[in-house]
């Protein structure tokens, strides 16, 4: 279908070759200059990549574009070579141990593939054979519609949480997901067992919904939790009903009631006020805020209510939504907040069926386990479903899996740990000239490369909805502390920059984040805005007293980035965060990262560079590199992302 036309390169600008193909009805009736207004992104990789640039006019030398810049080592044939040129940092003792677990074998230069990322051992392995197997069972599933979801749940996909988008289809891990929650994979829908029999254990189903960053896992759990509430609720009802019309048509005497069955007395309204039937719990408020906000606008059509609580909001707030006297369906909130409630209140827990442990491998890693087991632990009595939903699969999660869930239901995508072919990842020497070792200038200058360069490739209708054409990047740095301070090194060179961090004020975070997750930009602004109202209304706060020179000094150090310099960037927002910001935020307005700092393992790679490429969007990712970096990782992590293969 595609034409190659040489006459087509365009005069305009230096990156010719992504302009060489061009459906043949381009060629014929727009010029060069109408094309290049109307380009597509550079990012279209062409075939004749390879021929090298373009020879110039007048010295007939090849342009030479640098290749320590964020666009240095794009469209490249060829995967990055591992060891990046540098000497293999690993004692010789901990590549043997490391051979016992390289089952690849060598490629053909007789180097062994991601060898320095298995030494790092960071994630679990899942089989291209298994990887193949879901593949195959995931062809024929292609709309919401062969889902044996409620109607009403089917029209709300497009029409609430997916914005009015037309024509849906479910994406990969929706495909694997619903059937399995809905106990419909062989297209019946199972019946659950309503009595037990004396002794009987009532069994609890096991899930871990594991997928690629941004290839929408929220709804793949929330729909058929939402389906199973309410079709609970509508059995309740049933009964409720029967046994009321049997109550009614029974001639009741003094004498043969004392042989009837005890029946329950109808629900007394409010009784179901802080005992909800499914909790979300999520590592951070913005997540809450995120996953709340798909939550409430479900419940418009499907008519359940919902509650967000986290640290955002007061405590009188939380109390005022957890024990509304309308009663609640699903809570959203952290392990940590909601293990203090329980503490107090331990019913909170007592009518749960659903619990959904989202971003699985941050809340079952060494530091949050011990509160989310004791959640898992409490909820088990009335726990039909359990829910550990994952972007990755470390070892640290399988191993815990292995021994406390040995019959946890794995549903995998097909490209798990893979990082999209779209999202390229370039390198940036930090050591070579002009940086020679200043990671802040080399980050600087990244950042107005990409700003300089054409404005962002915006899809039809994203323009409105995502908040224009102005570029948005997010920049990783490994030190919460350094988020601050780099903050204010860019806002110097005249870089409108933010600071996301643990160190940020709570309530400003959700706002800043705003901006980089566009559909929910009047959506999280508003709810911020409704619990401060709330907040304000039900506390009837005062306002602080100014504070003195010596209390300001004394005032924890939340960024202060200062002015922005004269020289500026315009269009451009940056945001600085750490892991923090990493996890799961739908920052579908953002398709640059900048990884200041090589990330630790293949699962901050994955997660960092997860903020780009989401739901089918192309994106770059810039790595910046130094002395001390592991190179050999990030030559590797190329190498894996331009084979399209999953890191290990
Ligand atoms: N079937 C679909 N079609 C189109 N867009 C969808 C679909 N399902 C979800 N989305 C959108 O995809 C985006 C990413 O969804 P979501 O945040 O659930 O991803 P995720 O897999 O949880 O990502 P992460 O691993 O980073 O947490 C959201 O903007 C969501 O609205």
């Amino acid at each position: 279908m595609f034409r190659q036309s040489s006459a087509l390169i365009c005069p305009f600008c230096e990156a010719s070759a992504a302009y060489r193909i061009r459906p043949p009805q381009w060629q014929s009736t727009r010029s060069a200059a109408t094309l290049h207004k109307r380009r597509p992104s550079r990012m279209n990789l062409s075939p004749n990549v390879a021929r090298g640039p373009p020879q110039t006019e007048v010295s007939g030398k090849p342009i030479r574009k640098s290749r320590n810049s964020p666009f240095g080592g794009m469209n490249q044939t060829e995967p990055p070579r591992p060891g990046y040129g540098i000497k293999n940092p690993i004692s010789a003792s901990e590549q043997k141990r490391a051979g016992r677990f390289a089952k690849d074998k060598p490629d053909k230069d007789g180097k062994e593939p991601m060898k320095a990322l298995k030494m790092q051992r960071a994630l679990a392995s899942v089989s291209y054979e298994a990887r193949g197997r879901v593949k195959q069972t995931l062809q024929d599933l292609d709309s919401f519609e062969q889902f044996d979801l409620l109607p009403v749940l089917k029209e709300s996909v497009s029409t609430q949480a997916l914005g009015g988008m037309i024509d849906v289809s479910p994406t990969p891990v929706q495909r694997v997901a619903i059937p399995a929650l809905l106990g419909t994979e062989d297209g019946k829908r199972r019946k659950r067992k309503e009595g037990l029999a004396e002794g009987e254990k009532k069994e609890m189903q096991q899930f871990l919904l594991a997928a690629e960053t941004g290839s929408g896992k929220t709804l793949a759990y929330v729909l058929p939790i939402l389906d199973a509430l309410k079709r609970a609720e509508k059995a309740e009802a049933e009964t409720e009903r029967t046994l009321a019309a049997q109550q009614q048509a029974q001639p009741h005497t003094t004498n043969n009631r004392l042989f009837d069955l005890e029946v329950e007395p109808p629900p007394v309204p409010g009784l179901n006020a802080g005992r909800p039937r499914a909790i979300i719990l999520l590592p951070t408020s913005e997540l809450v805020a995120q996953v709340g906000a798909l939550l409430k606008s479900l419940s418009h059509t499907v008519k359940f209510k919902s509650a967000m609580l986290s640290t955002a909001f007061t405590s009188t707030v939380i109390r005022s939504r957890l024990f509304h006297p309308g009663g609640v369906d699903v809570v959203v909130s952290t392990p940590h907040l909601l293990s203090s409630i329980t503490e107090s209140d331990p019913n909170v827990l007592s009518r749960v069926t659903h619990l959904v442990i989202d971003e699985a491998d941050s809340l079952l890693d060494r530091s949050f386990s011990p509160i989310t087991s004791s959640i898992i632990d409490r909820a088990t009595p009335s726990l039909q479903q359990l829910i550990l939903c994952s972007a990755t699969i470390p070892r640290s999660l399988d191993t815990y899996l292995q021994k406390r869930f040995p019959a946890v239901k794995r549903l995998v995508t097909p490209n798990l740990h893979a990082i999209p072919r779209r999202v390229q990842l370039s390198v940036v020497d930090i050591d070579k000239l002009p940086f020679q070792g200043n990671r802040d200038l080399a980050c600087a200058q990244t950042i107005y490369d990409i700003g300089k360069e054409g404005p962002e490739e915006v899809a039809a209708g994203e323009g409105e909805r995502e908040g224009g054409k102005e570029k948005k990047i997010v920049v990783f740095v490994n030190e919460r502390e350094k988020a601050s301070e780099l903050t204010g090194f860019l806002r110097g060179k005249g870089i409108d920059a933010m600071a996301l961090s643990r160190d940020s004020e709570e309530r400003g975070q959700t706002e800043v984040l705003a901006e980089f997750t566009g559909a929910s930009i009047g959506a999280t602004a508003r709810r911020l805005q409704q619990g401060r109202l709330e907040a304000a209304s039900s506390l009837q706060q005062v306002k602080p007293a100014p504070m003195t020179g010596l209390q300001r000094l004394l005032a924890p150090s939340t960024p202060a980035p200062g002015p922005i310099s004269s020289r500026s960037l315009p269009g451009v927002k940056v945001l600085v965060t750490t892991d923090l910001g990493s996890r799961g935020i739908d920052t579908i307005l953002v398709r640059h990262v900048v990884l200041y700092d090589v990330p630790h393992t293949s699962i901050d790679f994955i997660h960092r560079l997860g903020r780009v490429g989401r739901m089918g969007r192309r994106g770059r990712g810039v790595v910046l590199v130094g002395k001390g970096d592991r190179k050999d990782v990030v030559a590797e992590v190329r190498g894996g992302m331009f084979r399209g293969v999953a890191l290990i």
